[in-house]
């Protein structure tokens, strides 16, 4: 019996209506008659689940007793989104599942929209490891996406007049019916107390006596491969006391005391920490990162390697890809299991690590490299801290050995900074330990080699490479964009999902008057669905028969919400002073989605002001039916899905060479979206690919935006010179948009003015010009169509599938299981 195949449950809507009712009614423990909302959606996920649990087990069975390479992607964040769908894309149960709960007289529409997205992420970073899991089970890679599961995702957004307040994002709260708790699996991790030397044998060994010790509990979470019968796992830890209860305090009356190791302990997997670029430096977080990668280090050496497992073997056994700094702790912990552990001599145990993974870089603001003060990081992992010593001597002694005792390189290149504190600096860590570095865009990858780790390009040659980002189309096309996806299947045949190059089929029909009808009116389509999303989700009226432009992303100034605010402002002010006719300006509803960081003020302020100014040009009669500015709260993936698919124009501004890649971009572009964007990250890529013709550019290259600001960027004079950016700054100033209170937006104001390190005002007569390119292009509807639809055809490329092609072609070499 125990070898006997798990038999899922009949693929037929009897079968399904059977299953369900089953879960209704014994692990719900209700009747249909009595059940709730969440009781059925609760059951229609279990029931999902059984159909997917044999593949699941089967495939772990597999991975086990193939002992194949895999991966084990090691990320903070996994920005998930709603998995209903997905799963019943995957397991193509969608039709059935339908039919079954209408045959029970339930609306499967009101279950799905009784999920709540699981926010472990902030944003790109966090999404991106989304796709690659998904990509990795469609492609039946070996692979396993460990992560925390965070008791609370990133905060619920309001407005509170017009001003960002945080909620905590209980997402827990009704269960959670996509997660398996295997506590039999838990991990000890340990944190604290010192190290000390002894004897073994003629070996001089070291020991680490922790202080305090947690419990890592592992919760999997099902990866559907793509009508593939493939299921991985994502294993995410949540931390518990060893010690859960001290039941002779408790006793004693003392409760607080009594669970005081459980509440110390369950903080640590509490709640993600919001910010997407600046690291706030705070002991939990490292307590965070080290907690999830020890937990999953070990686990993989304990549960997914065959008895007797040769460790010298274990580059040939597993890539542990680092997504970005946060999890490098990974690099000093295997190093301390495989030597103080597991007994290797020190060379065999680098040698061996250093095999073993691969580095990640998704940014190119320098404050946004990590790095953690060397008191703190040896209060909390003294061998830790040790080790790395250990590493960065032996580092720069070869440094020293090819360039002799240039003590500036040493400095510049030493994994431990001296000023202002002693502290590590993470990324050299990684790049040090990492057989392979790679940015997330050529032009990010260039700049990685050139300017941000310089030394280490030219001291580690071939270290250095490039994967372009991807998304997932099974979410961000099949799913978001059903009337685009039927389109696309009576062109170019069913498979493109797993295949997106065939999308390179569309081109012909770019040129066909009734297949760019069909396009438009599946935009169309999709407007009207957002139209109704975003009233009875927001109260938010889309404007009718307007040119929807979208920007949404978390907020931070190198993004340049505010280039996009000065355009509207722009726009209004000619309106309002009636300077521009109404009836000259392109009838427009933008569309904002952005979180802050909480402790990002500046962020904050501009939050502020794009709600100020939406609800005076809202309410203004002059430029009614013209001009609609809606910022829908609580950005997030579920609300990614409706708005992309409706959107004409995707905003894509930051300042050249300072977003990495972006990944909404390619999801605007691929569902039939124009660009107006700079040359920056993987618009670069876009604007390649589909022409220039289909893209709308402006602005500063990347090394412009060096020789401005080499030679001083003055920001004042940019706006003496352009009369349209001082009305639109004036009006700004003026508190129009306050109540004529001149002090709300004035910091916002004086520090382009005055600052303006992102030049959105070197910028702003560029992006006027595009944005006027822009209006006179939406006026020929056809050849607006036509470039829209070249998008689509032309946008293949940007498949996480084809991401993890050059991951596993250039960095893992992991290959499909089939
Ligand atoms: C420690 C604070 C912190 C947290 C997250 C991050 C992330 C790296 C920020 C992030 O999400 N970066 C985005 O990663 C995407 C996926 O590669 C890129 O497409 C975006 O350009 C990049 O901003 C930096 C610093």
């Amino acid at each position: 019996l125990a070898l006997a195949p798990v038999i899922p449950p009949a693929s037929t809507v009897d079968g399904f209506v059977q299953e369900f009712l089953n879960n209704l009614n014994f692990r719900q423990g209700v009747a249909l008659s009595s059940s709730s909302q969440n009781d059925r959606y609760l059951a229609l996920a279990q029931t999902v689940r059984d159909y997917l649990m044999a593949r699941w087990l089967e495939d772990q069975r597999a991975q086990f007793e193939r002992q194949s390479k895999g991966v084990c992607y090691l990320s903070a964040e996994y920005l998930l989104g709603r998995q209903l769908d997905n799963n019943l894309l995957a397991s193509d149960l969608g039709g059935i599942a339908a039919e079954a709960m209408s045959v029970c007289g339930i609306d499967l529409d009101e279950l799905r929209g009784l999920e709540v997205e699981p926010g472990l992420g902030n944003g790109g970073l966090g999404r991106l490891a989304a796709c690659f899991v998904d990509s990795l089970a469609t492609m039946s890679v070996p692979s396993i996406g460990y992560g925390i599961r965070y008791e609370y995702g990133i905060f619920r957004q309001t407005f509170v007049d017009g001003q960002q307040a945080e909620q905590p994002d209980q997402w827990l709260a009704l269960g959670s019916p996509w997660e398996f708790p295997h506590p039999e699996a838990a991990q000890i991790v340990s944190f604290g107390g010192h190290t000390e030397r002894y004897q073994d044998g003629d070996v001089e060994r070291t020991r680490w006596i922790p202080a305090w010790n947690v419990q890592a509990v592992p919760y999997n979470y099902m990866v559907p491969g793509y009508h593939n019968g493939r299921v991985n796992t994502l294993r995410l830890w949540s931390a518990v006391a060893t010690h859960a209860f001290d039941l002779r305090i408790f006793n004693s009356g003392d409760y607080a005391e009594a669970v005081r190791a459980q509440t110390f302990a369950s903080n640590i997997s509490k709640v993600l920490y919001p910010e997407d670029s600046t690291p706030q430096g705070k002991e939990l977080r490292l307590q965070q990162q080290y907690f999830f990668v020890a937990a999953s280090v070990s686990d993989f050496l304990d549960h997914h390697l065959a008895d007797g497992f040769d460790l010298t073997k274990l580059p040939d056994r597993v890539i542990f890809q680092l997504n970005d700094t946060h999890p490098v702790i990974a690099v000093p912990e295997l190093m301390r299991v495989l030597v103080d552990v597991r007994g290797l001599e020190w060379d065999a145990a680098w040698e061996i690590t250093r095999g073993c993974f691969a580095y990640t870089c998704h940014t190119l603001l320098p404050e946004a490299l990590e790095e953690w003060s060397v008191d703190l990081l040896g209060r909390l992992l003294p061998r830790h801290l040790e080790i790395i010593y250990r590493i960065n001597e032996e580092f720069l002694a070869e440094v020293r050995e090819t360039y002799g005792d240039d003590e500036l390189r040493i400095r510049n290149m030493s994994i431990i900074a001296e000023h202002p504190e002693r502290a590590i600096r993470m990324a050299y860590l990684a790049t040090v330990a990492g057989a392979k570095v790679n940015g997330v865009a050529e032009l990010h990858s260039q700049l990685l080699r050139d300017k941000v780790l310089p030394d280490f390009a030219a001291f580690f040659p071939g270290k250095f490479t490039n994967v372009t980002n991807g998304v997932t189309p099974r979410r961000f096309l099949r799913l978001a964009n059903p009337g685009l996806s039927s389109l696309i299947t009576e062109a170019v045949g069913p498979g493109w999902e797993t295949d997106l190059d065939r999308l390179q089929g569309l081109e012909a029909y770019a040129d066909d008057a009734g297949f760019r009808t069909a396009f438009a009116e599946v935009k169309a389509q999709n407007k009207v669905r957002l139209r109704h999303e975003l009233l009875a989700r927001d109260g938010l009226v889309v404007g009718e028969d307007h040119l929807m432009d979208v920007m949404v992303k978390r907020l931070h100034e190198y993004k340049r919400q505010m280039l996009k605010v000065l355009h509207i402002v722009s726009l209004y002010e000619g309106i309002a002073s009636g300077r521009v006719a109404a009836a000259e300006v392109t009838p427009r509803t933008f569309i904002f989605g952005a979180k802050a960081a909480p402790g990002y003020a500046m962020a904050k302020r501009i939050i502020h002001l794009i709600n100020a100014v939406g609800s005076v040009i809202n309410d203004d009669p002059r430029v009614e039916g013209r001009l609609k500015v809606l910022f829908p709260p609580n950005y997030n993936v579920t609300l990614a899905e409706r708005v992309i698919p409706a959107a004409d124009l995707s905003e894509q501004i930051s300042l050249a060479g300072k977003e990495a890649s972006g990944t909404g971009n390619m999801k605007f572009a691929l569902n039939g979206a124009l660009t107006i964007g700079t040359d920056d990250g993987a618009n670069v890529e876009i604007r390649r690919l589909v022409g220039d013709e289909n893209f709308f550019l402006f602005g500063m290259t990347e090394p412009e935006v060096e020789a401005l600001w080499s030679t001083g960027y003055r920001p004042g004079e940019f706006y003496q010179a352009d009369e349209d950016l001082r009305r639109a700054l004036d009006l700004i100033a003026s508190g129009a948009f306050s109540g004529g209170d001149r002090s709300t937006f004035e910091p916002v104001v004086s520090n382009l003015l005055y600052d303006d390190r992102f030049m959105v005002l070197a910028d702003f007569a560029e992006y006027i010009r595009a944005q006027r390119e822009v209006d006179a292009a939406y006026a020929d509807q056809d050849a607006w169509n036509r470039a829209a639809i070249l998008n689509v055809a032309r946008c293949g490329f940007f498949s996480s599938d084809r991401s993890m092609r050059d991951y596993i072609n250039g960095i893992w070499h992991t290959p499909p299981a089939l």
